[in-house]
């Protein structure tokens, strides 16, 4: 499980794309939110849009594996999906913010890897919430206003990223990703082939 979060436009809706384009062994978790629909997004590939209504259904019906009030509006993790890849051995971005993050982490999945992306500096941040052009002025206000806040929480993820330039960042994540993989409680068989190495097969 690996969860991507920073504050908004620094950059991580862009590495995950980038990431999943490189990667088939990775899977997008989408997210359902109550927030409305951007240009150029499409419904159940960038996240699924619902009412407030069907959300807290979804919420009563414990549908969620984790999900929080972001912005004024809800976002969520459906749990069968994320369950479904996982018993197939397939790893599974997440783009959630800090609050998403604590829930999983509460949950003590030893596979949660989570990485922090910074911008290089307020004014990069800002600039980029205002070239990506899908939000009203008064909601790029409302980001920047809620960046310090969500930049505070950077001490609580395994890795940080300052996406200065997206192709060096590309390759930071590819290298975490890499590493993790890498790990000897993540390689499963590995008894088996080491006893098959001894063994002279
Ligand atoms: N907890 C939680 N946060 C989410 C989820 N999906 C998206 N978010 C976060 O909600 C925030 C707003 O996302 P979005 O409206 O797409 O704006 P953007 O970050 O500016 O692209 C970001 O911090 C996302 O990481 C989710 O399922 N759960
Ligand atoms: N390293 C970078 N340098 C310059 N612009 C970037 C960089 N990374 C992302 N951007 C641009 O900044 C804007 C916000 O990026 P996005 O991925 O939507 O951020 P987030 O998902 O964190 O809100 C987009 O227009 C994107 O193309």
């Amino acid at each position: 499980m690996l969860v991507l979060s920073s504050p908004s436009g620094a950059g991580k809706t862009t590495l995950s794309r980038q990431l999943l384009d490189n990667d088939a062994e990775i899977q997008l978790s989408v997210s359902c939110t109550t927030r409305a629909k951007r240009p150029g997004e499409k419904d159940g590939v960038d996240y699924r849009f619902v009412d407030t209504a069907t959300f807290r259904d979804m919420i009563d019906r414990d549908e969620f594996l984790e999900h929080a009030r972001v912005f004024n509006h809800y976002y969520g993790t459906p749990r069968a999906p994320v369950e479904a890849a996982l018993s197939q051995g397939r790893d599974v971005l997440f783009d959630i913010d800090w609050q998403g993050t604590q829930q999983l982490s509460e949950k003590g999945r030893e596979d949660l890897v989570r990485v922090f992306i910074l911008p290089p500096s307020t004014r990069d941040l800002e600039r980029r919430l205002i070239t990506r052009a899908q939000d009203a002025p008064d909601i790029v206000a409302q980001r920047m206003a809620k960046a310090a806040d969500e930049m505070s929480h950077w001490p609580e993820y395994d890795y940080v990223i300052i996406n200065r330039d997206i192709a060096t960042s590309l390759t930071q994540l590819k290298s975490i990703l890499t590493a993790e993989r890498l790990k000897r409680e993540r390689q499963y068989g590995l008894s088996d082939f080491v006893k098959a190495l001894r063994e002279g097969r």
